[in-house]
């Protein structure tokens, strides 16, 4: 299975800075516009509780300065959900938060929150998102993540970066073997497997390589190295590694 890998360019970071100074510059509508031109498939949006970075005047504005469709990442909260039912992105992640970490640390434990979520997806669904699971590449979350009815899960890849920073692919090896076999395992069970976090133009190669994975969500990297070569730039970079790593 190797159709096209779709990107998803994560705008979270843009906002982080424009938050710094309280103002309105850079603005994530700008970065947005610009992921569009540049080849982006869609645009995923964290709207954390504490608004650290989205904040939710940012919903209804960056859907309308783009075609492309929605992300919304959302805490399994019912403050988050009926945000999202009252805005009706394409697609709703369901992901882990804890309010003082710096970044997600890992996936949705959607077997010991079983009771918990299943009502969020069945109110997502309703409301016509296409629900996404952020899990740890782990069958028995892939197995709940069927139970639940979601037509997607995402991987969480930060393990496998982390031990790409520490030893480069040697390191990183076997978590890119439980991301494999939990691709296939979604794929098998007619879940359809995207990845994401700390994806970077070093690591993202044998991730992309994986057939059965259909999306690639990607944001901080992206905007860092946009300080340096331009977002344009960046994502078109990023597009033409998963395409290389596809061939
Ligand atoms: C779920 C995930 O890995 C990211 O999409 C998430 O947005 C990370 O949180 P921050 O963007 O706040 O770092
Ligand atoms: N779900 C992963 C995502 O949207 C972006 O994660 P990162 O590239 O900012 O680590």
């Amino acid at each position: 299975m190797t159709s096209r890998l779709r990107l998803g360019v994560n705008i979270d970071h843009v906002a982080t800075i424009r938050n710094a100074r309280g103002g309105a510059h850079p603005d994530p509508m700008r970065a947005a516009e610009i992921a569009a031109a540049a080849g982006a498939d869609g645009i995923t949006i964290h709207l954390r509780e504490d608004r650290r970075h989205i904040r939710d005047g940012d919903l209804d504005a960056i859907r309308a300065a783009t075609h492309l469709p929605i992300n919304l990442e959302m805490a399994a909260t019912d403050e988050m959900t009926e945000i999202a039912v009252r805005f009706r992105p394409h697609a709703a992640c369901i992901v882990p938060e804890r309010r003082e970490e710096r970044t997600t640390e890992g996936g949705l434990n959607v077997a010991g929150l079983h009771n918990q979520i299943a009502p969020i997806v069945s109110r997502l669904n309703q409301a016509g998102a296409r629900v996404s699971l952020f899990i740890e590449p782990d069958p028995v979350q892939i197995a709940v993540a069927e139970v639940l009815g979601a037509p997607v899960v995402e991987l969480h890849t930060g393990r496998y970066a982390e031990l790409w920073i520490e030893g480069g692919a040697e390191a990183a090896a076997p978590e890119l073997e439980r991301l494999k076999l939990a691709a296939a395992d979604a794929r098998r069970r007619g879940i359809e497997p995207h990845a994401g976090h700390g994806l970077t133009f070093e690591n993202v190669g044998p991730v992309a390589a994986i057939p059965e994975v259909a999306e690639l969500n990607i944001g901080h990297f992206l905007i860092g190295e946009a300080i340096f070569i331009g977002l344009d730039a960046a994502i078109r970079e990023m597009r033409r590694l998963m395409d290389e790593a596809r061939r």
